[in-house]
């Protein structure tokens, strides 16, 4: 009885000491926002009330921990919600990740924890999500608790597989919109993805605290574009938690669960894979029927390997073991897998004893980039080697062959998923490998219809695909040319509507249509070759719309292309890193351009240097690099002029000679750098 008053006394305290802690909260942060201060407070609340409240005062204020005991065999589907947050780049889907988190009890609200489901080193450089994230969170609503699974995506194109992947785990999603840059490209491919999935969406408006919000404009936008009621969006702050508990509380109410049967044979999706060193694979995936027990025999279906599985759990985020798991959720498997290509994302794992259908959407990993990646220094090889390997082993969507060249030495060729994901694989050799590297000018794949009876026996089919330009079949003996295609969407004020369409233009694109967003913004489609925007194409974009056009694209397939292979030669030699595919009316000026920039490029030497485009045997364009000169003449104070001419004459005949022996040194970077375009 005297132990129940102090207690009692206690929590009074408290309360007063929190009340008192809201006062002082709202007045120093200068708001009236009871939402962002009550997050706060009850997140402070939630630490210290669990050791003096009975269990059903607690009940109010989740915590991960007591959740923990919760038992998951008894836990009805019905109370389990699958989503995913998606949005164009930096519209704060991992701010709102962590805020989530924040509420839920899954991790406390410090600096350190800023985008806590960003973990690579270059996605917290970088701002950007380049692997998902998932998360289990336990969400108490009306007395009741949920399960509310949350899946963080990629924001980039580059990993728009990812993304339709993670959505296809999901019975809803959160479509986030910066309340002041509005609707986006990207925004517009996330939710024709959700769409086509069949997914309820509840649209976000995110970053209401800035001085240039205009929620009410987003709103008008997310009608008119996506035909959803302006009175379903939820304006939010994520940075400052604003509304934040709203969000969740309509993913509760709006989203359907998953309709999942545990009696079922057991059948998963695999939505996302990691390597861990000492583990092996870790699988994450949404089980779509049955259960799965640690012990069970498990087939990945594409592959057809049967594994063991040794560990499985829920993610929150950080790994909890668990006995089993049941069909409508979401966790980790371990199974003996040794590479993450046993765990392809888009597989489905099943039982081994009861085969099932696999679930449909599942296509490999397609490399649109190619690039050859070379060591600086050719002693680094072996090292480099190592690095590649284990990159390559959490990231399947590379492909790797090997390489070698004249000029780099040995290397490789590298298939990426799309210019950033080149990007990001470069930064992660040098920053967790400490590796230096030489990247030659990305590519794409073409495609070659061979004519040549040889080429087709040798081959052994009639279609080739190419990633090598220094591989390009002649013309002669191929019947047609494919290149590959992507539509792209285009989103910008109305101000550059001018100046895009010729820059589209210029890269071949032809205009499939356009649509005002708003009174001032349009929304252009474009089909595109995708070499013409592989490279730089977004830069120009954002540069010249000075940063409001924001650019997507999707997959268009291949398309008949009147494309050549050109050759840049160097005193005559041809270096086949600077071989690029080009359309054939644009031979002469990409020709042109490409001397010019090489001419910058490689430093004067002390011979003279030929720079010249080539095809086949012609060459159409060339520039000249003027040699260094000595001064032979400096000892020669006036006197005789031919003594003069033939000092001169010998200095001549030293460096023709020179230019016929001597190599010429291309610095490092001018294998990408010549490749950027100046568009006007
Ligand atoms: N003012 C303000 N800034 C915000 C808010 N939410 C996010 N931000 C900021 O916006 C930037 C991008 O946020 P992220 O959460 O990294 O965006 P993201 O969508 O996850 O980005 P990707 O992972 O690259 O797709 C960060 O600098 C955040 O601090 C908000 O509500 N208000």
């Amino acid at each position: 009885m005297q132990l129940a008053l102090i207690k009692t006394k206690v929590c009074a305290t408290l309360y007063l000491r929190y009340l008192l802690d809201f006062r002082i909260y709202q007045t120093r942060r200068k708001s009236h926002d009871c939402n962002t201060a009550w997050t706060v407070i009850r997140h402070r609340w939630m630490k210290t009330a669990p050791v003096f409240c009975t269990r059903n005062t607690t009940k109010m204020f989740s915590t991960q921990t007591d959740k923990e005991s919760i038992d998951m065999s008894k836990f009805p589907v019905e109370r389990i919600r699958n989503f995913s947050i998606i949005a164009h780049i930096d519209h704060g889907k991992s701010t709102l990740a962590d805020r989530l988190l924040e509420i839920t009890g899954a991790i406390t609200k410090t600096q350190k924890n800023k985008q806590v489901l960003d973990k690579l080193q270059v996605e917290r450089e970088r701002g950007i999500t380049v692997k998902a994230q998932t998360a289990s969170l336990f969400y108490e609503y009306e007395n009741q608790t949920y399960l509310l699974n949350l899946i963080d995506t990629p924001g980039h194109v580059d990993f728009s597989y990812e993304v339709s992947r993670s959505i296809s785990a999901c019975q809803g999603v959160l479509l986030i919109v910066d309340a002041n840059q509005g609707i986006q490209a990207q925004t517009v491919a996330n939710f024709y993805l959700a769409f086509e999935a069949q997914l309820t969406i509840i649209p976000v408006i995110n970053k209401i605290d800035l001085k240039n919000a205009d929620p009410e404009r987003v709103e008008n936008q997310i009608e008119k574009v996506f035909d959803i009621p302006k009175e379903e969006c939820i304006r939010i702050s994520a940075k400052l938690g604003t509304n934040v508990d709203q969000v969740l509380q309509e993913v509760v109410k709006r989203l359907p669960p998953p309709t999942f049967n545990r009696e079922d044979p057991f059948k998963a999706l695999v939505f996302d894979s990691n390597f861990d060193q000492y583990r092996g694979v870790i699988a994450n995936v949404a089980l779509f029927g049955g259960c799965l027990s640690k012990g069970d025999r498990i087939v990945s279906a594409h592959l057809g390997k049967s594994y063991e599985v040794n560990e499985l759990g829920l993610l929150k985020p950080e790994e909890l073991p668990m006995e089993r798991l049941y069909a409508g959720q979401v966790g980790y498997v371990i199974a003996g897998m040794k590479e993450v290509k046993e765990a392809q994302i888009g597989d489905t794992l099943y039982h081994q004893k009861h085969p099932v259908e696999p679930l449909p959407g599942f296509k490999p990993a397609k490399a649109m980039v190619f690039a050859g990646m070379y060591p600086m220094d050719q002693s680094d090889y072996s090292t480099l080697r190592s690095a590649v390997e284990k990159l390559t082993l959490n990231d399947s969507s590379v492909t790797v062959q090997r390489d070698s060249s004249l000029a780099l030495g040995a290397g490789w060729r590298l298939g990426f998923l799309g210019l950033l994901h080149m990007e990001v694989f470069n930064q992660r050799l040098e920053q967790e490998y400490n590796a230096s590297v030489i990247v030659t000018a990305p590519t794409v794949p073409y495609k070659a219809i061979l004519s040549s009876p040889r080429l087709i026996k040798e081959h052994g089919r009639e279609e080739i695909t190419i990633v090598n330009p220094a591989q390009f079949p002649d013309r002669s003996l191929v019947k047609e040319y494919l290149e590959p295609m992507v539509m792209g969407t285009i989103i910008s004020p109305d101000d550059y509507i001018g100046k895009i369409m010729s820059v589209c233009l210029n890269r071949r694109g032809i205009q499939k249509n356009m649509v005002y967003i708003d009174d001032h913004r349009v929304m252009m489609k474009y089909l595109f070759p995708l070499n013409e925007i592989v490279v730089d194409f977004y830069d120009h974009l954002k540069s010249m719309s000075s940063g409001y056009a924001s650019f997507d694209y999707e997959d268009a397939g291949y398309q008949a292309a009147d494309v050549i292979r050109m050759d840049i030669l160097l005193n005559g030699k041809p270096v086949e890193e600077l071989t690029t595919i080009v359309h054939r009316d644009r031979a002469y000026s990409a020709g042109k351009a490409m001397c010019e920039r090489l001419q910058d490029a490689i430093p004067r030497q002390m011979f003279e240097i030929a720079v010249q485009a080539a095809i086949g045997s012609k060459v159409i364009a060339r520039e000249t690099i003027k040699a260094f000169r000595k001064n032979v003449l400096a000892k020669c104070y006036g006197g005789d002029i031919t003594r003069k001419m033939k000092l001169l004459k010998k200095q001549a005949e030293g460096k023709k000679k020179m230019r016929y022996i001597g190599t010429v040194q291309v610095p490092k970077d001018a294998f990408i750098n010549v490749l950027k375009r100046k568009d006007k």
